[in-house]
């Protein structure tokens, strides 16, 4: 067994840890990056950029469809599997070979091949052959598709983001199970590209979304093209033949025994932390195993080791990861002096059709506020309507008498735009007055937003306190 004495471990070389291995660095002092699968992150490799390739691909599938609406006849589209994927792969190779490249130019010597876990909560042994005294740990090491027990039998029929972009064709047909973020964008995506997709849902609603208009104007756009099976009782697949036998009990009760070529599961995601020896590292865990970590500095209680990406089972997104893993990277670095990072407000956007945002507050998390609800329908909306994109609904919060934007979920086209715009009026604290007064250009669709604007500012109006909308009664000598 080898022995290596570090000043900081980031276990994990995925797009956290990268960053925090970064941050940590330019503290000075030896830093150590360990990774035990492949290099080239699952951002790239199985996650943003191929599942957005893949979509790109199905966009322009739908443009030709869609081209007839507006008097413009393509004919039928040819859709080639296999050119869809070679593209989708070699696309994706060309981002994973940039974070390779930036592998390539850590040196050798600080970055071992290996899996990680605790022996104490300032050793890791890494498989059966290096003992690492590190006096600080970053826990950079993602998360893993949840696979569910009873498919497992399904063998290679059954298959998640690890296993799809390796096609290099398109299947027939696909059960999708789990209408979530992965379930909604790859399952229309592949529906798109000609493939018969049924996707099987447990609860009523699509997405991340928790505000029930929104929702529902979600389920209805998803349903117009997608063979949307929410509130499914029961789910059971079997291997038939060369494809699956999915039997399945919809929300009427009925039983259906379908083929399918493939069952593509997309249920979630959990954080890797099982085979870390979480025990040996002293930390305190929540009910889910997760260590207890404070969100400012990723520190976890008062201990030498920080978390970052979706290892801390927080905000599972990219940006999120990069930015923690800068945080715990610096911290750890830095420690003991630990400092509070950089927090941005909240910004998820579902890559579906129309595309899903939420920013900021999410309508579950106004219960305990005073809030006033502004919302747009996109149905009549100018621009959306010239572009055949008329479908979905914003809604926007704000606190009843300061005004302030609070935040907004909304279904409908370019959200992810238009999710930008209003994080940045919310980190920035605007009130919605000083967002109206922001200029506007016509037409566009972000006239939708000032209509939403304006119905909030009537309802912060009309809920104004009487000691303010009457204050003219108390001046004096009136
Ligand atoms: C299909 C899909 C699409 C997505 N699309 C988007 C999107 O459009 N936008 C967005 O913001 N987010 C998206 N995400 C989420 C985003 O990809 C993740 O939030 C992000 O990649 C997480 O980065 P990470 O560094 O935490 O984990 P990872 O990149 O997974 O890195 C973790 C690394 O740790 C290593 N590791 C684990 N355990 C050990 C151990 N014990 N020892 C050594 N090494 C270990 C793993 O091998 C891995 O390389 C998507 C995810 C998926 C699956
Ligand atoms: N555009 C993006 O930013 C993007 C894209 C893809 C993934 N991601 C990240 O990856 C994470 C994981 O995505 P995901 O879609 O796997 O998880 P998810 O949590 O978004 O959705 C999982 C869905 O599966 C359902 N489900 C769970 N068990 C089920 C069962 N037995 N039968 C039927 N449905 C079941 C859940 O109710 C939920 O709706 C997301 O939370 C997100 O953070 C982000």
């Amino acid at each position: 067994m080898n022995t290596i004495d570090v000043d900081v471990a980031v276990i994990g070389a995925g797009s956290a840890g990268l960053t925090a291995f970064r941050a940590a660095k330019s503290h000075g002092g030896r830093v150590l990056l360990i990774e035990r699968g492949p290099h080239g992150t699952t951002c790239a490799r199985v996650g943003c950029m191929p599942s957005k390739l893949l979509i790109a691909a199905a966009d322009a599938a739908h443009a030709v469809a869609d081209a007839a609406g507006f008097g413009v006849h393509a004919g039928p589209a040819r859709i080639d599997g296999k050119e869809v994927m070679a593209r989708v792969r070699a696309e994706r190779d060309r981002f994973v070979g940039f974070v390779l490249d930036g592998i390539e130019q850590i040196a050798e010597s600080d970055r071992i091949t290996g899996s990680a876990r605790f022996r104490g909560p300032q050793q890791l042994q890494i498989d059966d052959h290096t003992l690492i005294n590190a006096a600080r740990i970053v826990i950079a090491t993602g998360s893993s598709a949840v696979m569910p027990p009873d498919l497992a039998g399904l063998g290679e029929r059954v298959i998640n983001n690890e296993q799809l972009f390796a096609w290099t064709d398109l299947p027939a047909s696909v059960a999708v199970l789990g209408a979530g973020v992965i379930g909604l964008e790859l399952g229309q995506a592949l529906q798109r590209l000609g493939v018969r997709v049924a996707l099987f849902g447990r609860g009523d609603k699509v997405g991340p979304l928790s505000d029930p208009e929104v929702i529902r104007s979600a389920v209805a756009c998803m349903a117009s093209e997608l063979d949307l099976r929410l509130n499914n009782q029961r789910f059971e697949a079997r291997c038939d033949g060369d494809g699956v036998l999915v039997r399945s009990v919809g929300k009427d009760g009925i039983e259906r025994n379908e083929q399918f070529a493939l069952v593509v599961s997309a249920v979630g995601r959990k954080p890797n932390l099982a085979g870390l020896h979480l025990e040996h590292s002293g930390l305190a865990l929540d009910e889910h195993g997760v260590p207890l970590f404070d969100r400012d500095t990723m520190q976890c209680g008062s201990s030498t080791i920080f978390i970052a990406g979706d290892a801390d089972d927080a905000q599972p997104l990219l940006h999120e990861a990069v930015d923690q893993g800068r945080i715990a990277g610096d911290n750890a670095g830095g420690y003991p002096v630990v400092r509070p990072g950089l927090r941005r407000t909240a910004i998820g956007v579902v890559f579906c059709d129309p595309q899903i945002a939420m920013i900021g507050l999410r309508f579950r998390d106004l219960a305990a506020l005073r809030v006033a609800i502004g919302s747009v329908s996109f149905a009549d909306q100018g621009r959306s309507r010239v572009m055949r994109q008329n479908r979905g609904v914003l809604r926007m919060y704000a606190e009843l008498g300061s005004g302030l934007f609070l935040g907004a979920e909304m279904v409908g086209p370019r959200a992810e735009h238009i999710a930008h715009l209003l994080a940045w009026a919310c980190q920035n604290r605007m009130t919605v007055s000083q967002m109206l007064d922001m200029p506007f250009y016509h037409p566009v669709i972000e006239e939708g937003v000032r209509t939403a604007l304006r119905r909030l500012q009537d309802q912060i109006e009309k809920n104004l306190p009487d000691s303010i909308v009457h204050c003219g009664d108390c001046t004096p000598g009136m």
